[in-house]
């Protein structure tokens, strides 16, 4: 039912074996029928009403209840971990509406299934829900108006206390695994953030080509389909495409054990949550268990008060297996490449699927501050992950081989790329303030040893990226992420990181905004960089940003006014700083051309010109000494 061709690059590990693989889902008819179809149990998961607006969270689960699959086999259940009357509200709107919507869609064959305009008058101030399982939909009660089963629909908010910690999105996932496992206990599940929405409802058919095929099936862990966004500016300024980790590299891991989990988008097989393909883990009563058979209708009493109990905050306290063992893994801020990980040593197989019409799409950040603050999250996440006793190089290659532990690695220590960033964005430009000479001069023949190993390195990344339907201008914008993150949010990662482990600052999961505010998306569309706020995360980046200037213009100046030798010039410093004065462009223009609430705010460019003076000064002074 699926092939395999050979196709695209990626770097290092990822380049030995690329594999594109694709489903057709026409053959499945040839082995089964729709009636022998498995369950499947979607999960959704909310957070926090105000920066998660409700009425986005019901257009998610209508967007998954009109899959093109038997109402009766399809369950959607729906973690609010912000506890909001008023994403409750939306979910029973969309129920109703769902009625009438679902049958429309399938008759006419409709392909976006997400109706938006419907739910824009849910949106008010609401008030909170404490621990609660509450079924909206039930499949064998409710029925669409041409008389099919709709699909069940559960909204679950998990009980949560100062005393126990919740664990963030990894804690809401186990709750909905325990709770859908005595409900429906599909052994197909599916994992969706709340920014996310199905984008072709034939997406389960693809997945169970692959579920289906014997040959590959009692390994098969997850199949993971892209991340896709829609709304994206033209040059993708803050690169939120991230073709490298969700399009390149996972067709280089397809040829090994396969992709990494991305937290949305994922189809899993329930029993990898249960310990390895051959060594099952059982749970601790037997209707948590991905072989229990489901024998009571959703709202039996019985089943709701247990549902109410395994939701309970208290519950893993003594069941220390869960997010250790047993269901998505604690511990890591990237909850989703860690578990995925560990999945990956304990035996299992994952398949990276992308269909040319995008399974599901997403929404991303369009503010910096919003982008950074994601990408500082994913930093602590992972150097959480290196620091864990799951170490990808050193627990990695023992369970996985080499070049997994490779590609994992590349990851988990992406974090630290910061460093050597920092020292280019700061180190050449203020030495050569100071007179001082650090690489080669023009006049050294190593200077050209430089000049190609940047070319080298900078033609191949933009060789791979055209190759994967990239366009010049978002791979610039890709490179340029790549610069500022290591300036920003890489650097205040390992900051942060630092400080949650000795214990100043809590660790937290900041839930990424998805508001989108009408001003902020037209000046995103004229493709400006939003900056607006105060955030640290700006200062190293504008610091950065003035010193490069400086140097670049105190160089040109030397040579083309002071009559300076060029040959005599400091090279590779002039080099990078010129670099760094192109990548900066969009800081400049914030800085000083721009009157718009997106401008850089002028403390930040305060701070950064004291700073800058202050590096400048300390360099010189120790220089003298
Ligand atoms: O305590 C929490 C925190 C978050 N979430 C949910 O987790 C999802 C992801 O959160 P978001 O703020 O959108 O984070 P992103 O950085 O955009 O998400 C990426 O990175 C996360 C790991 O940091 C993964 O979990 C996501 O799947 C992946 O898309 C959202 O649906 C949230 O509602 C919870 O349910 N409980
Ligand atoms: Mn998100």
């Amino acid at each position: 039912m699926a092939v395999t061709t050979l196709p695209a690059h990626g770097p290092e590990a990822f380049l030995m074996n690329p594999v594109v693989k694709k489903p057709f889902p026409e053959n499945l008819k040839k082995v089964m029928d729709r009636s022998d179809f498995p369950g499947l149990d979607v999960f959704i998961c909310t957070a926090d009403p105000l920066k998660e607006p409700p009425m986005r969270v019901a257009t998610t689960a209508l967007s998954v209840m009109a899959y093109d699959y038997p109402g009766d086999k399809l369950s959607v259940y729906v973690s609010d971990d912000g506890g909001s009357e008023l994403t409750l509200f939306a979910l029973m709107e969309a129920v109703k509406f769902g009625k009438v919507w679902l049958p429309f869609c399938k008759e006419n064959m409709i392909m976006e299934r997400c109706p938006d305009a419907y739910f824009t008058r849910i949106c008010s101030s609401d008030s909170e829900i404490h621990e609660n399982v509450k079924v909206l939909s039930q499949t064998s009660k409710d029925e669409d108006v041409s008389g099919f089963p709709m699909p069940n629909l559960i909204y679950v908010c998990r009980e949560k206390s100062r005393a126990v910690p919740h664990q963030f999105k990894a804690g809401a996932l186990n709750t909905l695994l325990r709770v859908s496992s005595m409900m429906t206990n599909g052994p197909i599940i599916l994992t969706l953030d709340c920014d996310m929405i199905s984008n072709d409802p034939s997406t389960p058919h693809k997945m169970l080509c692959y579920f289906m095929d014997n040959s590959i099936k009692p390994k098969l862990g997850y199949v993971q389909f892209p991340v896709r966004l829609f709304g994206l500016n033209r040059a993708d300024i803050y690169g939120s495409e991230f073709k490298r980790m969700y399009h390149i590299n996972p067709m280089g891991l397809n040829g090994l054990l396969g992709p990494d989990y991305f937290g949305t988008g994922t189809f899993f097989n329930r029993r990898v949550f249960y310990g390895g393909p051959l060594s099952f883990i059982g749970p601790e009563i037997p209707e948590l268990s991905p072989n229990y058979v489901v024998n009571k209708p959703i709202n039996d009493k019985a089943i709701l008060e247990l549902a109410h109990q395994v939701a309970r905050c208290e519950y893993e306290k003594y069941k220390s297996k869960w997010g250790s063992k047993i269901g998505f893994r604690y511990g890591s801020l990237v909850e989703d490449f860690f578990t995925g990980f560990q999945l990956h040593c304990e035996g299992w197989k994952s398949i990276y699927c992308s269909p040319e019409r995008p399974a599901f799409l997403s929404e991303m950040p369009i503010a910096l501050n919003d982008v950074v603050t994601q990408t500082k999250r994913w930093s602590v996440g992972l150097l959480e992950v290196v620091m864990s006793k799951y170490n990808p190089l050193i627990f990695g290659t023992r369970f996985i081989g080499p070049l997994m532990a490779h590609c994992y690695s590349y990851y988990a220590f992406g974090p630290i790329w910061s460093f050597p960033i920092v020292v280019y964005s700061f180190l050449p430009q203020i030495t050569m303030l100071n007179n001082i000479s650090i690489f080669p001069k023009v006049s050294d023949p190593w200077f050209y040893l430089y000049i190609f190993l940047f070319l080298g390195a900078y033609g191949q990344d933009c060789i791979e990226f055209m190759l994967s339907k990239g366009t010049i201008l978002r791979w610039w914008s890709d490179q340029r992420m790549w610069l500022v993150r290591g300036v920003s949010s890489d650097l205040f990662g390992c900051l942060e990181y630092i400080s949650n482990h000795v214990g100043i600052v809590p660790r937290g999961f900041n839930v990424t905004n998805k508001v989108i505010d009408n001003e902020q998306s037209k000046r995103y569309y004229e493709g400006k960089f939003e900056f607006g706020v105060f955030s640290p995360m700006f200062v190293p980046l504008s610091t950065a940003a003035l010193l490069n200037l400086t140097a670049f213009v105190w160089g040109f100046l030397q040579v083309f006014f002071m009559g300076k030798e060029f040959k005599g010039l400091f090279g590779v410093q002039m080099f990078v700083s010129c670099f760094g004065v192109v990548n900066c462009w969009p800081v400049y223009e914030a800085m000083i051309l721009r009157s718009d609430n997106g401008r850089m705010p002028y403390k930040v460019t305060f701070v950064s010109v004291f700073l800058a003076w202050g590096l400048f000064a300390t360099i010189s002074f120790m220089s003298k000494m």
